[in-house]
């Protein structure tokens, strides 16, 4: 767990900070443009892709089964072709590559391969092995309901009904659904359990299925249809990730400064629009404008009550901003996130407490109360958004110094200097 580089001394804050920061594509956006790409008819424009580990582990992926993906200038250029075995997939750490690319792999003609990284064998992606045989693909995972594991594509897919339970992760559901088109019956995918997370996760599934032309229905509260037909991507604009703008949204909130998020969409599906409410709730002001999206610190940091199920992928960077908060903080509806890139609630606990934090793990998320924090290493657990959760809470605490900072490549490589130049 530990990485043997030395540990990144977090900048800390001598003001308020005070910038405009431009941020690269979404990750989740980013893939699942290379996805519905790869099962076009024709080839596609990827625009502003996010170039980081999770994305250059799915375009490997898809690569490898045939798909051309070529570089113009900083877009991709993505011409589909058959996917054929056989192939190896590593899927990195990457739930997106985990999940979304099994699918696609059962239309290949031939064998294909995934294992990842020794966490990406701890996550889940059962369910979704199961919905797949029922569907009518060959997998054989021994077993594990984990990688590794083989899918035996045969070149098609029937498709037609399937029930999943999809409380672990929406991605199980987007992942059927964005080959579903492909499949001969195309897909009907019924929930049954606890309420899925991620919601705008799902919706983004559905939107970008139907801006290539996809008949996709989600009229029926747990079912999505996906009518059989053909895929045409055409050209895909990857908007700015706005996950990605959590800890830089957080540096104005903790040091009574401001900062901008130039070209944060008017419309989006992505989670991170989800921000704007929660950081207002804990003191900041927000508005969204021609500029972007701008979080002015009024030096009031408050803590918060939410349920973040929807959105479980800002729960880092919302703890860390209520560990700095002057008042107590109850985040609940993120058990899935025991199984994302760590256990991102025991992990978070651990950390906080490490700086003399006061956070104690729940059921199903964390309790934060005030506490004067002290430097110390925060450590990340090869997790991007640990690791940016510790810079976060750096910037108001001296003497912070975050173990495997480089880990934030999985979604944003350049996030030390990015950041470095934003608080300076
Ligand atoms: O579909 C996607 O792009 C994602 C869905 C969510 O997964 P879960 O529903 O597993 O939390 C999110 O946390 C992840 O970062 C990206
Ligand atoms: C949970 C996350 O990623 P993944 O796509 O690997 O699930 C995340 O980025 O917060």
């Amino acid at each position: 767990m530990q990485n043997s580089a030395p540990h990144w001394p977090a900048p800390a804050a001598a003001g308020p900070v005070d910038a405009t920061v431009s941020l690269p594509g979404s990750k989740s956006m980013t893939n699942r443009a290379l996805i519905i790409a790869a099962l076009s008819a024709t080839p596609s424009v990827v625009r502003a892709p996010l170039r980081s580990r999770d994305t250059d582990l799915m375009a490997a992926a898809l690569r490898s089964l045939g798909i051309g993906i070529t570089d113009s200038g900083a877009d991709w250029v993505v011409t589909p072709a058959p996917p054929h075995g056989p192939a190896a997939v590593d899927v990195g750490n990457a739930g997106t590559v985990m999940r979304f690319v099994p699918p696609v792999a059962a239309l290949a003609d031939g064998e294909v391969r995934f294992d990842g990284d020794p966490r990406a064998r701890e996550r889940p992606v059962g369910p979704l092995l199961d919905a797949l045989r029922a569907l009518g693909a060959g997998i054989d995972d021994a077993g594990r309901g984990a990688l590794p594991l083989v899918v035996r594509g045969t070149g098609e897919v029937r498709g037609g009904t399937v029930t999943v339970d999809a409380s672990g992760s929406s991605q199980f559901i987007s992942a059927l659904l964005l080959s579903g088109a492909r499949f001969t019956e195309g897909v009907e995918v019924r929930h049954s359990g606890p309420p899925v997370p991620s919601q705008p996760h799902l919706d983004m599934t559905a939107a970008m299925l139907r801006a290539a032309g996809v008949d996709v229905d989600t009229a029926t509260p747990d079912v999505w249809r996906v009518a059989p037909g053909p895929v045409e991507a055409g050209e895909v604009v990857v908007e700015p990730d706005l996950s990605n703008a959590a800890p830089f949204l957080a540096a104005a909130l903790v040091t009574g400064g401001r900062v901008t998020v130039s070209g944060w969409p008017e419309h989006t599906t992505q989670p991170g629009d989800a921000l704007r409410g929660l950081f207002a709730d804990m003191g900041g002001e927000v508005t969204l404008g021609a500029e972007g999206l701008t979080v002015r610190g009024t030096g009031d940091i408050r803590g918060i009550t939410a349920d973040l199920r929807q959105v479980g992928e800002l729960t880092p960077t919302i703890a860390a901003v209520a560990a700095l908060a002057g008042s107590p903080s109850r985040l609940t509806g993120i058990a899935h996130l025991r199984r994302h890139e760590t256990d991102r609630i025991a992990a978070l606990v651990r950390e906080i407490n490490r700086l003399g934090g006061d956070a104690e793990e729940l059921p199903d998320g964390l309790a934060i109360r005030p506490s004067t924090l002290r430097g110390g290493v925060f450590h990340s657990y090869d997790d991007h958004r640990m690791a940016t959760s510790g810079a976060v809470i750096g910037l108001a605490v001296p003497g912070v110094e975050v173990e495997n900072i480089a880990t934030t490549g999985k979604t944003l490589p350049d996030f030390p200097a990015l950041w470095a130049k934003a608080v300076a």
